[in-house]
C-alpha cells in the first residue's frame, strides 16, 4: 500500500489494562509534544474510565495533531477484567480486536492521512502482522520490566533444557538458562506462568510466543533507563538490536512539560483517585508511612487481607493502603475485620480504593512501599527513592521483586509467603531496622534515573534518537 503523508503519523495502540494504557498514553503525551500527530487507539470500556475518571479530553486538546480512537475489547461490559480473567482478555483481543484492527487500519491507511508507524504493545504479536500487511513500520512498547521480558524471551531454552516445568517442589532451586542470571535466579523467581506442569499450557505457550515475536518489530521501547537494566539489556540487544530505554516515563514526560505541571493533571487512572489521603499524608512526620498497593490487577482472599491488616498494625508504624473496589475474591459479605484493626487504623491508617500513586510516592511523609512490583510501581517507586518490600501477585512480577531485592538492594521480596508474622517483621525491617541502608541505595539510584532524564542523559537523548527514527519511517 502506498503512503502520501510524509508528516509522522503514529497509531500507538495499549493492550488494554491499567499498567499498559497509563505507560503508552505516557508516551503518546511525549510524542505529541515532539511534535508527531498521534491516534491513540484505547478499548471503549477503558476509554470511558478514562473520560468518568480524568481530565484526558481537556489535557490532549493542547496537542492540534492528537485524537482518541476506541476499539472493541470483545469482553461483556460487566466482565471484571482482573488478573484472573486474563485467558478471557487474551481471547476477546484475538476474536474481536485484532479483525476489527485490521480493518481500521486498512480504511486509515487508505484515507487521507495514513498511519505512517504503529506504536504497539510488546505483547500483542498481531499488530506485526497487521503492519506489514499494510506497509506500515511496527514499533512494539514492552510496559513490563527488562528482565521479565529477558526471563520470558529464554522460555525456549528453559523448556529445552528440562527447567520448566519445575522438576519437583524446590522453588529455590536456580535455574541456569536465562543467561546473565544464572548466579541468582531461583524457580520462585520466574514469571509466574512458569508455575505449570504443562510445557503446553495456554498462558506460558502465549507469553512465550509473544515475546518471541519482538525482533520481528522495527524496534523496541522499555520504560527503564541504562543504569538500572545496562546488563539485561545488553543481553536482549543480541536479539533486538534497535531499542530505546527512555524511562521512567511518567518523570520523563514531566520533565518535559511546564514546571509547575503536578503529577495528578496527568493522572491516567482507571479508577478514581481519592485526594484525601494527600491531605491525611500532609500531617504525618516524614519518612513515617508505609505506602501499600498491589496494582490493578491483583486479586486476593480475605485471609490474605487479614494477614496484611494483622501485620501492618502489629508493625506499629503508619500506613496508607489502597484496597481496590473489585481486588476481594470473596464478595464482601460475611467479611468482618475486628474493631480493634479499625480503632489502630483511624489513629495511624488511612485506606483507599485508589490513590493518585505518583504524587503518593512523592509525598515526604512515605518512606516505603510494600508493592505487588507491578513495573510502573517499581519504576515509579525507584524514581522516587522509596525503597520497597515486594508481594508478587503474577506475571513479570516475581522477577522484578527478585531485581528489586537482590539485583539492586531496594528492599526486601517476601513473594509466596503472607502471615502476619512475616507481613510485620518484613514491615519493620523496611521502615525501620534496614531503613538507613535501604534509603541510601534507593536515593542513589534515583539520581541515575533523574540523571538519565537530563539533558546528554540516555533516556533523553534516546527519546530524540527515536523520534528521528519515527520521522525516518515516514519521509
Ligand atoms: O492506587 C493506585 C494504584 C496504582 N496506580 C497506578 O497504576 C499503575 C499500576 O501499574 P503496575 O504497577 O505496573 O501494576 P499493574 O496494574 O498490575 O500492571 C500490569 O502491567 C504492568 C506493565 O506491563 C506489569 O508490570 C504488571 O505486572 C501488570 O500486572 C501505576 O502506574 C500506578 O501509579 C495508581 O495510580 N493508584
Ligand atoms: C497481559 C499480561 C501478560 C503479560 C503482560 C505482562 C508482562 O510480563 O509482560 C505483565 O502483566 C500483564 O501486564 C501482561
Amino acid at each position: 500500500m502506498e503512503h502520501r503523508s510524509v508528516s509522522p503519523h503514529v497509531l500507538v495502540f495499549p493492550f488494554p489494562i491499567q499498567g499498559h494504557v497509563n505507560s503508552m498514553l505516557k508516551l503518546a503525551e511525549l510524542l505529541s509534544l515532539a511534535g508527531l500527530r498521534i491516534t491513540f487507539l484505547n478499548s471503549d470500556y477503558n476509554h470511558n474510565r478514562l473520560l468518568r475518571y480524568t481530565n484526558i479530553l481537556d489535557r490532549f486538546t493542547r496537542y492540534a495533531g492528537f485524537r482518541f480512537q476506541t476499539i472493541s475489547d470483545g469482553l461483556p461490559q460487566d466482565h471484571p477484567r482482573t488478573g484472573v480473567q486474563l485467558k478471557d482478555m487474551f481471547n476477546g483481543m484475538k476474536a474481536t480486536t485484532k479483525p476489527l484492527f485490521r480493518e481500521m487500519i486498512m480504511s486509515w491507511c487508505r484515507s487521507s492521512d495514513p498511519v505512517t508507524c504503529i506504536i504497539a504493545d510488546g505483547i500483542m504479536g498481531f499488530a506485526i502482522d497487521v503492519g506489514n500487511e499494510v506497509g506500515v513500520p511496527t514499533i512494539f512498547f514492552r510496559t513490563s520490566s527488562p528482565c521479565a521480558f529477558w526471563a520470558y524471551f529464554s522460555l525456549p531454552q528453559l523448556i529445552e533444557a528440562g527447567e520448566v516445568p519445575f522438576k519437583d517442589d524446590d522453588m529455590d532451586q536456580l535455574v541456569t538458562s536465562v543467561p546473565g542470571m544464572e548466579g541468582f535466579l531461583r524457580r520462585r523467581d520466574l514469571p509466574s506462568f512458569c508455575r505449570t506442569k504443562d510445557a503446553n499450557d495456554p498462558n506460558l505457550q502465549l507469553v512465550m510466543i509473544e515475546t518471541r515475536q519482538t525482533p520481528r518489530a522495527d524496534a523496541l521501547i522499555l520504560n527503564t533507563f541504562e543504569d538500572l537494566d545496562g546488563a539485561t539489556l545488553s543481553q536482549i540487544r543480541s536479539h533486538c538490536p534497535k531499542i530505546y530505554t527512555i524511562g521512567p516515563l511518567h518523570a520523563h514526560l514531566k520533565s518535559r512539560l511546564a514546571s509547575e505541571t503536578t503529577a495528578s493533571q496527568l493522572s491516567n487512572s482507571l479508577w478514581e483517585e481519592d485526594k484525601s489521603c494527600i491531605a491525611w499524608l500532609d500531617r504525618q512526620p516524614s519518612k513515617s508511612v508505609i505506602y501499600v498497593s498491589f496494582g490493578s490487577l491483583t486479586v486476593i482472599t480475605k485471609e490474605e487481607v487479614m494477614e496484611f491488616w494483622h501485620g501492618l498494625v502489629n508493625s506499629g508504624s503508619r500506613f496508607l493502603w489502597v484496597i481496590r473496589p473489585d481486588s476481594l475474591t470473596e464478595k464482601d459479605g460475611g467479611f468482618q475485620p475486628p474493631a480493634q484493626l479499625w480503632e489502630v487504623t483511624k489513629e495511624r491508617g488511612q485506606i483507599v480504593g485508589w490513590a493518585p500513586q505518583e504524587e503518593v510516592l512523592a509525598h515526604p511523609a512515605v518512606g516505603g512501599f510494600l508493592t505487588h512490583s507491578g513495573w510502573n510501581s517499581t519504576i515509579e517507586s525507584i524514581f522516587a527513592g522509596v525503597p520497597m518490600t515486594c508481594w508478587p501477585y503474577f506475571a513479570d512480577q516475581q522477577v522484578n521483586s527478585r531485581f528489586v531485592s537482590h539485583v539492586w538492594k531496594l528492599g526486601m521480596d517476601m513473594k509466596d509467603t503472607c502471615d502476619r508474622v512475616t507481613i510485620e517483621k518484613m514491615v519493620r525491617d523496611l521502615m525501620e531496622k534496614r531503613s538507613t541502608e535501604f534509603t541510601k541505595s534507593a536515593e542513589a539510584m534515583a539520581k541515575l534515573a533523574r540523571s538519565s532524564l537530563s539533558e546528554g542523559g540516555s533516556s533523553y537523548c534516546n527519546f530524540s534518537r527515536l523520534i528521528e527514527s519515527i520521522r525516518l519511517m515516514s519521509a
